[in-house]
């Protein structure tokens, strides 16, 4: 590993490396979206040149499906692949329960349409992501642009209603334009601080019309592999209740980065 990656692309790249260990042969696994996500993709792509592994690739966004494809990993999309075996995505909060918020690239639709028609979502990480309550992150909201003021209108109503301490609301910027996601969408990002009940608060979004989807993932999540700069990482399982201590060698690894820029 260069010595100049950062700590936190350490810390992302281990829990990357260590996460597609779980990849197998004649698997569907559905590729994730952000920095993150993108270390394990590049991981992935070298066991398929070095390995000659067998796998097909759903990309969550059009970034990774680029990627994917310059790193030697065949894709098809959702509905080809009908389901999958396994996903494995970043996140920008998780907790306890490994619920987590998801989408602060903007990917959040296709990830929980992926991850939700998967076997299995394994979440990679570096330890700063890791909360008590969700909320600190901004809960990234997915809405049509038709109307998208009332809808942002209905949401700024619907939070007096829920138990956050925050309840500010900003639509996403690229420029000086509004955001539009991979599918055509708009952004507006909820400012809770922190949300005491996920579950209702994904739900009550969901049923404002206008709001194609939210970045709160409750119980989609199977497993979080925590990365550190040292190449330490912590794997959870939720289903099975069990915490593994394990190492990297960083020195294995030394052909991943030639394709890094
Ligand atoms: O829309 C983007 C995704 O949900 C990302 O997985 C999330 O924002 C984490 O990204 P990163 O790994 O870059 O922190």
């Amino acid at each position: 590993m260069p010595a100049e990656l950062s700590p936190i692309d350490k810390a992302k790249f281990a829990a990357a490396r260590r996460a597609v260990d779980f990849v197998e042969n004649g698997m569907k696994v559905g590729l994730g979206t952000g920095s993150t996500a993108a270390w394990m993709v590049r991981c992935l792509g070298e066991r398929v040149r070095e390995e000659g592994l067998r796998i097909t690739g759903v990309p969550t966004s059009s970034r990774t499906a680029d990627l994917a494809r310059q790193v030697g990993i065949p894709v098809i999309g959702l509905d080809e692949a009908k389901w999958l075996d396994l996903t494995i995505d970043g996140a920008d909060e998780f907790d306890g329960e490994l619920n987590l918020i998801k989408g602060g690239g903007g990917a959040l639709l296709q990830e929980k349409i992926v991850a939700t028609a998967s076997d299995r979502m394994i979440v990679i990480s570096d330890a700063s992501k890791e909360v008590v309550n969700l909320g600190a992150f901004p809960l990234p909201v997915e809405v049509v642009p038709f109307g998208w003021q009332t809808t942002r209108a209905l949401i700024e109503e619907m939070l007096i209603s829920v138990d956050v301490l925050g309840r500010q609301t900003t639509l996403r910027l690229s420029g000086s334009q509004p955001y539009i996601t991979d599918e055509g969408n708009h952004i507006v990002d909820l400012h809770l601080n922190r949300i005491a009940n996920p579950r209702q608060l994904a739900m009550a979004l969901n049923q404002i019309p206008g709001v194609v989807e939210n970045g709160l993932f409750i119980d989609i999540c199977d497993m979080v592999i925590i990365g550190g700069p040292d190449g330490a990482v912590e794997l959870r399982d939720i289903n099975e209740g069990t915490v593994t201590q394990e190492r990297i060698d960083f020195a294995e690894d030394g052909n991943i980065f030639a394709d890094i820029d």
